[in-house]
């Protein structure tokens, strides 16, 4: 059984269709990068999975139960916002997660503290920074010792050192719960390291889905003389002309002959949806 799993999952905000007809899966104890443009739907969609917000159709389970805009006791989701209880310290923060939580491991959540060098837990919480907030949220998500973790930009705040611990505490989690992960981030090379499914959306729909390496063997980038139509049976995600050269990035369809052919890799491939999305969004002006 999937651990989540969205069927014509839609959210509207009056008019604006935040998400709009998502189907997909996350497989168990899969670590999946949630992508795409600012205001693409990921923050929404996250929230949704959690129960924090209600769908405006279709339908999303969480380890075979529906949820119904309650949060629901599998998933722990690590909001951009970090709320925090300014006036406490990182101990009573984590007493207040003992107390708030049916299911709660202090052991775990104080295990992720001590692997995290930055936070003392006496410090207050209003004198933390943004980075230390963030793993105090952090332990807090996996003190619920969660089935499904999800993360809304969870590296944003941190130094490099910072984000290296917080990834190898995530994977940690993975391989020794088996935890299913979605994570948003706008930093690929970071995702490149440790995701093994992709979820990539644009304006509220989801462009691509599923496992990396497949995903990646189903594209091509393919160079060429400026001047030569390229011919295709699979589709255009994204093109750019120098007076050189021409290069596509195609999804789908046979190598075509006589131009040079390669596999992106997922910076290659998220860039050329991202950059499709804002040719599409300026040709709208
Ligand atoms: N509570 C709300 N009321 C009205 N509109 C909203 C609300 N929350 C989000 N939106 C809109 O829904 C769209 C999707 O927003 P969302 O925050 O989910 O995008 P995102 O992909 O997380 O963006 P970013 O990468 O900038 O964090 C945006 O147009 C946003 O302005």
């Amino acid at each position: 059984m999937n651990p989540v799993c969205a069927s014509d999952l839609a959210k509207h905000f009056g008019r604006l269709r935040a998400l709009d007809s998502c189907s997909f899966a996350l497989p168990a104890g899969s670590v999946t990068g949630l992508v795409g443009p600012n205001g693409a739907g990921k923050s929404t969609l996250l929230s949704v999975i959690a129960g924090l917000l209600r769908p405006t159709a279709g339908s999303v389970q969480v380890c075979g139960t529906p949820v119904r805009g309650a949060i629901h006791p599998d998933v722990s989701l690590l909001t951009q916002k970090r709320p925090l209880y300014e006036q406490f310290t990182v101990r009573e923060m984590m007493r207040a997660g003992a107390a708030m939580n049916d299911r709660w491991s202090a052991d775990r959540a104080f295990e992720v503290l001590d692997l995290l060098a930055g936070v003392d837990v006496s410090a207050p919480v209003r004198t933390l920074s943004a980075g230390a907030r963030t793993q105090v949220a952090l332990a807090l998500a996996l003190g619920r010792l969660p089935t499904v973790l999800l993360l809304d930009e969870p590296l944003s705040d941190l130094d490099p050192l910072a984000r290296d611990e917080t990834l190898r505490i995530v994977m940690t989690d993975v391989a020794e719960r088996g935890t299913t992960v979605l994570l948003s981030s706008h930093l690929l090379t970071d995702l490149g390291d440790v995701c093994d499914h992709l979820l990539l959306l644009d304006e509220g729909r989801v462009q691509v889905a599923g496992d990396i390496e497949e995903i990646l063997a189903d594209h091509r980038v393919v160079v060429g003389p400026a001047g030569v139509e390229l011919e295709t049976d699979g589709v255009v995600v994204d093109s750019s002309r120098t007076s050189r050269q021409l290069t596509a990035l195609v999804r789908g369809g046979s190598a075509p002959s006589g131009w040079e052919v390669s596999h992106p890799d997922l910076e290659a491939l998220v860039m050329g949806y991202l950059r499709a999305s804002r040719t599409r969004k300026l040709a709208r002006r």
